[in-house]
């Protein structure tokens, strides 16, 4: 059997919860062999981010030939990038060496509030990733960042909200409902043909630290092993709703979901 290769270009989490962490407890639970390209350090744990020390351009761009010249990627995703230079730099590389397969979760602002993105590479993220993006994953702010408006409140607003994300060139948005209130955590993938609501009854619960990174790991694993983008979301959702639904609350504060649950208990 080929063995499915997944990369992940993103920042360290020492708390273990999210970032390159996550990304490769993620790949090792669906079955892909993951890589990684440390964007940056972060201190941080379940009760917040206590330092970022993002890499130099020089040594990200290292990793990213070590990993793509030798070992190559059937699927990679960004989380963390930090700078509007390691942005275009990634950009740049996937390029060259024709990575075909790229989700993007345009990481912002952790949860706590600390800023993972400095504000002027917003724009790069737009005009040089988004557009060789098979799928991007904005959380609520971050889709509202991305397109300069307020607010969105409900999956009406998510549905047209989504239209305007896919023209800034992804081939398919999934816009991710966990920051909306109400009983259901409901995620709106489009692809410029139809709309999937993908639902899960909300789990009450403190811990989600790393929710976005964990499902965009997984769809990337996915449409590593040659999933359908549409069945790669389908299997990420069900593998983050039982990761937060067995999260194991390490930490005094928002503590990480369980990577393994999605093997464990299905
Ligand atoms: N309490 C919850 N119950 C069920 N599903 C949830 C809950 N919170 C988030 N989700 C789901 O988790 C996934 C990640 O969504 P979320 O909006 O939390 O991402 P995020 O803000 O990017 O996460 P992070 O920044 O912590 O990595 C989505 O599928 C969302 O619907
Ligand atoms: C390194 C890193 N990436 C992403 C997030 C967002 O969850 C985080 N908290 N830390």
């Amino acid at each position: 059997m080929k063995l499915a290769k997944a990369m992940t270009v993103a920042g360290s989490d020492s708390g273990g919860g999210a970032g390159i962490q996550a990304d490769l407890k993620t790949f090792q639970e669906l079955n892909a062999y993951g890589t990684s390209v440390v964007t940056a350090l972060t201190a941080q744990n379940t009760l917040g981010v206590h330092g970022v020390y993002p890499q130099s351009a020089a040594c990200v761009e290292a990793q990213l030939d070590a990993v793509l010249a030798d070992i190559g990627v059937d699927a990679a995703k960004t989380g963390m990038l930090f700078s509007a230079e390691i942005i275009a730099l990634t950009a740049d590389k996937l390029k060259q060496y024709g990575v075909k397969q790229l989700v993007v979760d345009p990481v912002m602002i952790a949860k706590g509030g600390a800023p993972l993105l400095q504000r002027d590479a917003v724009q790069a993220l737009k005009e040089r990733l988004l557009p060789i993006a098979t799928l991007v994953t904005p959380n609520i702010p971050e889709a509202c960042h991305l397109l300069g408006r307020d607010q969105i409140h409900d999956v009406e607003q998510m549905r047209e909200a989504s239209c305007r994300l896919l023209e800034l060139g992804a081939k398919a948005v999934l816009l991710k409902g966990g920051h909306l209130e109400g009983e259901t955590a409901v995620d709106l993938f489009y692809d410029g043909h139809s709309f999937i609501e993908l639902a899960h009854p909300r789990i009450h619960t403190l811990h989600t630290h790393g929710t976005g990174c964990t499902l965009s790991a997984a769809i990337t694993a996915e449409l590593a092993k040659g999933a359908s983008l549409e069945a790669a979301v389908r299997t990420g959702k069900a593998f983050i709703s039982a990761a937060i639904a067995h999260a194991v609350g390490v930490g005094k504060g928002i503590g990480p979901t369980c990577h393994a649950a999605y093997r464990l208990y299905r």
